[in-house]
């Protein structure tokens, strides 16, 4: 089956991460060149069944890519292929070739927990730890040794939380715990946490699907607001999501990847007749 497809660095700062996201925000002309992520032949088998089939994807850099589809076609196996989650799922078996900035994530060289660092990800439901909410934005930067001392790490924890529009909701209330926030705020700062550690690409599988309207309409604008700095690849089963906050959209069917184009033609002009059928809901 051939998927149809029609056509559209920043340096990774090893010092101070507030640093880092200013020299981010500094190098947003950048946006849009190039492939930030290249999927070449992906295939996932659990077990012995085949979950994707071969998988030929771009990701452009600093845009949003959102992947929709059927239940069970094999999106959220895709995304946990971009930042190797699937390592952690015992009887998954990933094939084929993901590069990020060119490089082989699947390398013996590459460290997992190094690469998810680069390429965060943000959960269908949000999922603070039972920590403070200042915790929960430096437990990453702890982890990564990204702040030398509390001025920094204080300085990290704000930028974060700025970054993810939570910052005026809970700068006085820093030592309350994540999980007393509303579902909207507990997904930005989930979202914040994901920032916390300077990441290049954010994975979002479902971000809104937990969250009323308001609350969604809040993300969706951090969304929107985060692609001048981020590649950011989202899950939606929401297909006026997919249109409001994505550049490009590709559509997955029974494990194979069937379209992908600028948002708007896929969304106005599909040309493979599963693509028409699903966003016109004669299926799905
Ligand atoms: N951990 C797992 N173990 C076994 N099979 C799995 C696992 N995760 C997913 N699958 C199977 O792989 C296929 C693709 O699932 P996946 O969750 O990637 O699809 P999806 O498009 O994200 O679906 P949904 O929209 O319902 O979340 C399905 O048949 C699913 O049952």
């Amino acid at each position: 089956m051939t998927a149809h497809t029609h056509t559209g660095t920043p340096t990774r700062s090893t010092g101070s991460l507030a640093a880092g996201i200013e020299a981010r925000a500094a190098t947003g002309a950048l946006a849009g060149a190039g492939n930030k992520m290249d999927a070449k032949g992906v295939k996932v088998f659990y077990g012995a069944k085949q979950a994707l089939k071969g998988i030929d994807l771009e990701i452009p850099d600093r845009q949003v890519t959102a992947l929709i589809g059927p239940s069970g076609c094999g999106k959220s196996t895709f995304l946990r292929c971009l930042n190797r989650m699937n390592d952690t799922i015992g009887i998954a078996r990933v094939e084929g070739l993901i590069t990020l900035d060119g490089q082989d994530i699947y390398d013996r060289e590459i460290d997992p927990v190094q690469l998810r660092a680069r390429v965060g990800m943000v959960f269908q439901k949000p999922n603070p730890f039972p920590k403070s909410i200042y915790d929960n934005i430096a437990y990453g930067p702890r982890i990564h040794g990204l702040a030398s001392g509390r001025d920094e790490m204080d300085e990290i924890v704000a930028k974060s939380l700025q970054r993810a529009g939570l910052w005026n909701e809970v700068k006085d209330r820093l030592k309350e715990p994540g999980t007393g926030l509303s579902g909207g705020q507990q997904q930005r700062l989930c979202i914040a946490r994901a920032v916390a550690v300077s990441p290049e690409v954010i994975l979002m599988d479902e971000p809104c699907s937990a969250l009323d309207p308001i609350a969604t309409a809040h993300v969706e604008e951090l969304i929107d607001e985060l692609r001048e700095n981020y590649t950011i690849v989202i899950v939606t089963h929401n297909m006026q999501q997919a249109a409001r906050v994505s550049q490009r959209t590709a559509f997955f069917h029974l494990g194979d990847m069937v379209e992908v184009g600028d948002t708007e033609d896929i969304f106005t002009n599909p040309r493979d007749e599963r693509t028409q059928g699903y966003i016109t809901g004669r299926y799905g």
